[in-house]
């Protein structure tokens, strides 16, 4: 369990403050408008960077004295990770584990199979592609089934049967440990995430479950067929999905009422997501 209180971050044109946070075992995912501050977030919960003021708690462990510990007990992917191109996957893994003072590395070799690397195992990292590359970050992050894993857009290069493997890996990974996860494809999450985590402007704006996070929206989710040429009367901004088949658009949107022969549906986690935002004040900045 990982306790934020009276966070602040300051840069010159952002700052992060969170009074309150608890993150609890099982999986959160974390989602926020461009520049809302997730990285930040992820940074400083990895020990990355300190706060300018007020504490976070690792398990009731602060950093001020048990910075060793605590860092052992966590996995960090950044998303745009450095990673040594002269390196193999293998040799990189083999030389965190020892960072790590992880006795037993023959642990490298599960994670490489796991993240489905193994046969580019001996090829420099230089010469791997960038979803690969992702694979070895977030498998280093992963060496020594740290307690808290943290994973910055960790599929954002991945095909989609890979996102697929690595969402079951994290969800199996999420049974008995922390996982929090900074993701723009909040679709991919559905069912899988335990909790929701909304930042804006470097504030939380919600923390809660996949059901609360759906319920209670201000508007509706609607889906329904329409002839093509009747889509320039639907407003863009509450489209959420459309395709044209046979000149006839299926379309999946949001709004107050319905249109004509349109029926409500539940809201995904992404619909929600569209909701909230369009419900929101407009904020410049
Ligand atoms: N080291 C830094 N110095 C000054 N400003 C910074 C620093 N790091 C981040 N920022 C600013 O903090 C704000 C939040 O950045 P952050 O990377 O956390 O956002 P984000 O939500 O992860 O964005 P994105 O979704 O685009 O990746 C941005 O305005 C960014 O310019």
């Amino acid at each position: 369990m990982i306790h934020m209180t009276n966070v602040r971050i300051r840069y010159p044109d952002f700052d992060l403050a969170i009074d309150d946070l608890t993150l609890e075992s099982g999986m959160t995912v974390v989602v926020g408008r461009n520049g809302s501050g997730k990285t930040t977030f992820l940074e400083l919960l990895s020990t990355g960077i300190e706060p300018d003021s007020g504490e976070i708690r690792y398990g009731g462990m602060t950093v001020k004295e048990h910075l060793p510990l605590i860092r052992r007990n966590i996995g960090f992917a950044p998303s745009e990770m450095e990673l040594y191109e002269d390196m193999t996957p293998r040799g990189f893994l083999q030389y965190m584990a020892g960072l790590k003072g992880l006795g037993d590395t023959s642990e490298t070799g599960e994670w490489l199979k796991k993240l489905h690397i193994e046969d580019i195992s001996r090829k420099p990292i230089g010469r791997l592609s960038q979803g690969q590359k992702q694979s070895v970050a977030v498998a280093q992050a992963c060496l020594g089934r740290p307690l808290a894993l943290l994973l910055d857009e960790p599929s954002s290069h991945l095909d989609s049967l890979e996102r697929k493997y690595l969402m079951a890996l994290l969800t199996q990974y999420a049974a008995d440990r922390l996982v929090v996860v900074v993701t723009h494809e909040l679709g991919e999450w559905d069912q899988r995430a335990d909790r929701i985590l909304w930042l804006d402007s470097g504030r939380v704006c919600f923390h809660g479950t996949q059901k609360e996070w759906t319920a209670g929206l201000p508007l509706n989710v609607y889906s329904g067929i329409i002839a093509a040429e009747q889509l320039a009367g639907i407003e863009e901004r509450n489209l959420v999905r459309c395709s044209i088949r046979e000149g006839k658009a299926h379309i999946r949107m949001i709004g107050e009422l319905p249109p004509p022969g349109f029926k409500q549906e539940r809201p995904s986690l992404e619909d929600a997501y569209f909701i909230r935002r369009l419900s929101q004040p407009f904020v410049s900045h």
